[in-house]
């Protein structure tokens, strides 16, 4: 198997209803997002598929993110936005995009320590 990452960030502000904690209060992060991309095949130019294909599909969705309270955009105005929920919805969002591989992961980094991946259950 052939595995690609392509990496993005965003800066947003958020908070956690219901957190015990400090996180339930209004604070931000620089969020680094990796999406993973596989093919047991390569294509005749010997790529997966083009980084700029990932590209492309990931910078609406952080651009709808960047430099906002993400409790206010959709669907964090009803869940979360904690980085599992965050890795879930990009990977959602960013699917019908990508062609001719498989979209294998989205992971979500909080901070340099701390992070969250997605990955769908096969079956
Ligand atoms: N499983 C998860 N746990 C937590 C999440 C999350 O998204 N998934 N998020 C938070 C908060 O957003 C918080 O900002 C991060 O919390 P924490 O690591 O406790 O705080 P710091 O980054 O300031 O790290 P310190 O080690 O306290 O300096 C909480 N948990
Ligand atoms: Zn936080």
């Amino acid at each position: 198997m052939y595995y690609i990452a392509v990496e993005n960030h965003f800066d947003a502000a958020h908070f956690l209803r219901g957190y015990q904690g400090k996180c339930e209060n209004l604070h931000g992060h620089r969020y680094k997002v990796a999406v993973k991309v596989s093919s047991a095949t390569l294509n005749e130019t010997g790529l997966v598929i083009d980084f700029r294909e990932i590209k492309d599909a990931l910078k609406p969705v952080i651009d709808r993110f960047d430099h906002t309270l993400l409790n206010d955009v959709p669907p964090f105005d009803q869940i979360n936005p904690s980085a599992e929920n965050l890795a879930r919805t990009i990977f959602e969002a960013i699917k019908p995009a990508i062609h001719g591989a498989v979209l294998e992961s989205v992971m979500v980094w909080e901070s340099p320590e701390s992070w969250a991946e997605y990955k769908p259950q096969v079956g």
